[in-house]
């Protein structure tokens, strides 16, 4: 046991709900159980109890569950106190339960026992955390694989063979007046070199797990006037932005959440982009670059009668995102018989609605490109920063190997398997533990 405080939490929701708990873990937990139900609790049985106050007077009927340890949650003994779903009627089992010596749980506190009781690593709580947080259905699934281990166990996998690797580098070291490949260095080398493919695939996963997790940033970009308001209005079927045929009209970032098949799209509205206008309109036009540099997905709008002149202007902001889709909206004033668009944009009108659903389907596609998969898993920007590290050292340790400085191949392979280290939290510090659980909700 790591730790000798009992802690106790609110695990549901706040809100009326049919069922609530408040759950307990540590060596008190047994007890304080056995005080507010007026009897022990036996091991995984539902008891029907009534939870009483110090005075005796009913707080609530309901059901008690102990789980003794190491067989719980958080590899301590736990309780839960599973009363209606009433929030006065909660707090009060918790100030009961804190007047029989149970101390408030911080957030991600028994996420953060399970870790330190090795139930979890830091890949599979951080998991948990994402699953609760999950907004549709894909990210919820990529969450249950990096919960159920997927993505820990391809970090370990690569670790594993890093350490392999180092351990034959070491043992070269001491034969140093030997040329490395009368000691099996070109084996060596391309063992490096094939965990150098499965940790750029890996990088590759994680980097798509992170995008699922923070959502689909999408960011409808143009120059003032072309109709960017209208299209965010047009897609989430109601008139949330305000349109005027004054250029400028927008200024503020506007935000719309649209549901695809399980998806979660985040649509945003911005100012258009222009040389000239009022400071109001500058600071418009600053905070739609920088929501460009986040975004997964830029919607460039442009005026279907001179495309061309609206996206020259345009090109340096959208170079660093990702997707791209080029729209001309108000197809509706082409004149009859324009030819189409050669460059693969898509003629919309947001005020007759033709070529939306087109371009609902380009979104859908876009949205399958950037995010996991089937199969998929999340990850972090925390995880994905630590790949890109190992990555580094991995490239630094096969150059060292191929101009024979064992040692300092050695040291990089060392590096590279802390970094990786860092995501199943093997290799971690403290703070950044406490960092990390401090992100959970209390309960978890
Ligand atoms: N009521 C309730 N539902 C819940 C949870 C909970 O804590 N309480 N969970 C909380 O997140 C999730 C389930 N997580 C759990 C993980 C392990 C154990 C557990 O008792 N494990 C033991 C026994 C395994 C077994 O009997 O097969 C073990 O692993 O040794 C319980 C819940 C989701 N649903
Ligand atoms: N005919 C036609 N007019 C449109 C269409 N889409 C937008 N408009 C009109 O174009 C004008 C500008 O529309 P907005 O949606 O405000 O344009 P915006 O790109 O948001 O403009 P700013 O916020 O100033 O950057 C309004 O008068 C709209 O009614 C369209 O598809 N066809
Ligand atoms: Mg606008």
């Amino acid at each position: 046991m790591t730790d000798l405080r009992t802690i106790a939490a609110i695990a549901t929701a706040p809100g009326a709900a049919g069922i609530g708990i408040v759950r307990l873990s540590g060596p008190r937990a047994r007890e304080i159980a056995a005080a507010l139900c007026g009897r022990r609790l036996r091991p995984r049985h539902a008891h029907y109890v009534r939870f009483r106050d110090h005075d005796g007077s009913v707080i609530d009927d309901g059901i008690a569950l102990l789980f003794a340890a190491p067989a719980s949650y958080t590899g301590e003994d736990v309780v839960e106190l599973q009363a209606h779903g009433s929030l006065p009627v909660l707090r009060q089992l918790l100030a009961r339960c804190r007047a029989l010596g149970a101390e408030d749980a911080r957030p991600g506190e028994f996420s953060e026992r399970a870790c330190l009781n090795g139930r979890l690593d830091l890949a599979q709580a951080e998991a948990v955390a994402d699953l609760i947080a999950a907004a549709d259905l894909r990210a919820a699934r990529a969450a249950r694989r990096s919960l159920e281990g997927e993505f820990s166990a391809r970090v370990e996998a690569i670790a594993a063979d890093l350490l392999a690797i180092r351990v034959q580098v070491e043992a070269a070291i001491d034969f140093a007046d030997e040329p490395l490949d009368t000691l099996g260095g070109e084996a060596l080398r391309q063992r490096l070199e094939q965990a150098r493919g499965r940790l750029r695939d890996l990088r590759a996963a994680a980097e798509r797990g992170r995008r699922l997790r923070d959502g689909l940033h999408a960011v409808l970009v143009g120059p003032p006037n072309a109709g960017k308001s209208s299209l965010l209005n047009a897609l989430a079927g109601s008139e949330r932005a305000i349109v005027t045929a004054i250029p400028g009209t927008t200024r503020d970032l506007l935000q719309e959440t649209l549901q695809f098949d399980g998806l979660e799209l985040t649509l945003v509205d911005t100012a258009g982009l222009r040389e000239d206008g009022d400071a109001i309109e500058r600071e418009g036009m600053r905070r739609a670059r920088a929501e460009l540099a986040r975004a997964d997905l830029a919607l460039v709008v442009l005026d279907a009668r001179d495309p061309e002149a609206g996206l020259r202007a345009l090109d340096a902001d959208l170079d660093p995102v990702p997707g791209r889709i080029v729209l001309h909206n108000k197809a509706d004033l082409l004149a009859p018989g324009a030819g189409a668009p050669d460059d693969g944009a898509l003629r919309v009108s947001a005020l007759t609605g033709a070529g939306l659903d087109a371009l609902r389907a380009r979104l859908r596609e876009a949205a399958a490109a950037i995010a996991p998969g089937e199969g998929g898993f999340s990850a972090r920007l925390r995880h994905v920063q630590a790949l890109e590290r190992t990555a580094t050292a991995c490239a630094q340790a096969a150059e060292r190997l191929q101009g024979e400085q064992l040692e300092l191949a050695a040291e990089h392979l060392r590096l590279a398997h802390d970094a990786l280290g860092e995501i199943t939290g093997r290799t971690l510090p403290d703070d950044l533990l406490g960092h990390i659980f401090s992100t959970f909700c209390i309960g978890k």
